[in-house]
C-alpha cells in the first residue's frame, strides 16, 4: 500500500481486560490526502473514537500502523490536534490564555513574544472570538467554548485536525452556525480533517468523503462515499438539491438498512 498524506494501514485494536479480549477494530485501511475533510460515521460503540484516538496517538493500535506525512505515529503530538465534544478548556484561564498556552508550548522557542500574541489573536479571529479575549470559560456559551477549542487546535498548525463530535453537545442553531464557520475556515486554510459525527446532514455538508463503519465487535470500514458537491456549500440551497439528497440517503441506507441487517444476523 503506497502512502498518502495520512495512511491508516491494517489497523486492528483489541482491548484486553483481565482474561477477556475485546476485538474492537479489524482491518482498518484508509488513505487521506492533504486538505481532505473526512467524516467517520457509524452506530454508537462501533469504534469511531478508537480510530481517532489511534490517529491522535492517545491509543496504540494492536496491529498495523498510522503514517502521517511520511512518519509513523507514535504517541500524541501537536501535529495532530484534537477537539472533543465536551470542550476541554482550562477553566481558570481566559479565552486568550487558553489559546496562548498551546501556542507557547508549540512555538515558544521559534516565535517571538509579539509574533505569538499576533498568532493567538489571528486564530481567535478566525472563529470570531476576539470580542471575548479576557472572559473565562464559565462566562461564555457552549458554542463559544467550542470555537475557542477549535482556535486552540488550529493555533498548533496541525497536519491533521481531529474532531470528535465537535458540535454534538450544541443546540441545532448554534451547531449550524459553527458548521458554517468550520466550512469557511476550511475553505481558507485547507486543513486535513478527520471528524466523527452521528449527524448524517453534518457529514454530507462538511465532507469530501464519508467513511461508514460497520457495527462492532471487530468493526471495520464498510463503505466510503465521495461527496462531489461544489464548495462553498450553502445548507439552504442544498436542502432541495437532488445530489445532496442522494448522498444523504446513501448514508441513511448504510446505517439503518445494511448495518441493521448485520445486527440481526449476529443476534
Ligand atoms: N479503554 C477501553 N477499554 C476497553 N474497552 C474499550 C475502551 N475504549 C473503548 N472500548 C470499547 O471499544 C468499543 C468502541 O468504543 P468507541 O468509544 O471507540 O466507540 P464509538 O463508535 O466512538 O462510540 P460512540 O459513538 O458511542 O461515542 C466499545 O465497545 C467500547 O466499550
Amino acid at each position: 500500500m503506497s502512502n498518502s498524506y495520512l495512511t491508516i494501514e491494517q489497523v486492528n485494536k483489541r482491548f484486553n481486560t483481565g482474561k477477556t479480549s475485546n476485538d474492537v477494530l479489524r482491518d482498518i485501511n484508509l488513505k487521506i490526502e492533504r486538505g481532505e475533510y473526512i467524516s467517520i460515521i457509524g452506530h454508537s460503540g462501533c469504534g469511531k473514537s478508537t480510530v481517532l484516538n489511534i490517529v491522535a496517538g492517545l491509543l496504540d493500535a494492536s496491529d498495523g500502523v498510522v503514517i502521517l506525512d511520511g512518519k509513523e505515529v507514535k504517541g500524541p503530538g501537536p501535529e495532530r490536534s484534537m477537539v472533543f465534544q465536551n470542550h476541554s478548556l482550562l477553566p481558570w484561564l481566559t479565552v486568550y490564555e487558553n489559546v496562548a498556552i498551546a501556542v507557547n508550548k508549540v512555538f515558544g522557542s521559534s516565535m517571538g513574544k509579539a509574533e505569538r500574541d499576533e498568532w493567538v489573536r489571528y486564530n481567535l479571529n478566525l472563529v470570531n472570538m476576539t470580542h471575548a479575549l479576557h472572559q473565562r470559560p464559565d462566562e461564555i456559551s457552549g458554542g463559544m467554548k467550542q470555537r475557542v477549542g477549535i482556535a486552540r487546535a488550529l493555533s498548533m498548525q496541525p497536519k491533521v485536525l481531529l474532531l470528535d463530535e465537535p458540535f454534538g453537545a450544541l443546540d441545532a442553531l448554534t451547531r449550524a452556525h459553527l458548521q458554517d464557520e468550520v466550512m469557511r475556515i476550511q475553505n481558507e486554510l485547507k486543513n486535513t480533517v478527520m471528524m466523527i459525527t452521528h449527524d448524517v446532514d453534518e457529514a454530507v455538508l462538511l465532507s469530501d468523503r464519508i467513511v461508514m463503519m460497520t457495527n462492532g465487535p471487530a468493526a471495520t470500514i464498510g463503505e466510503v462515499l465521495d461527496i462531489d458537491l461544489p464548495r462553498p456549500r450553502d445548507r439552504i440551497a442544498l436542502a432541495d438539491d437532488p445530489t445532496y439528497n442522494r448522498y444523504r440517503q446513501a448514508v441513511l441506507r448504510f446505517l439503518y438498512e445494511k448495518q441493521r441487517k448485520v445486527e440481526k444476523s449476529a443476534a
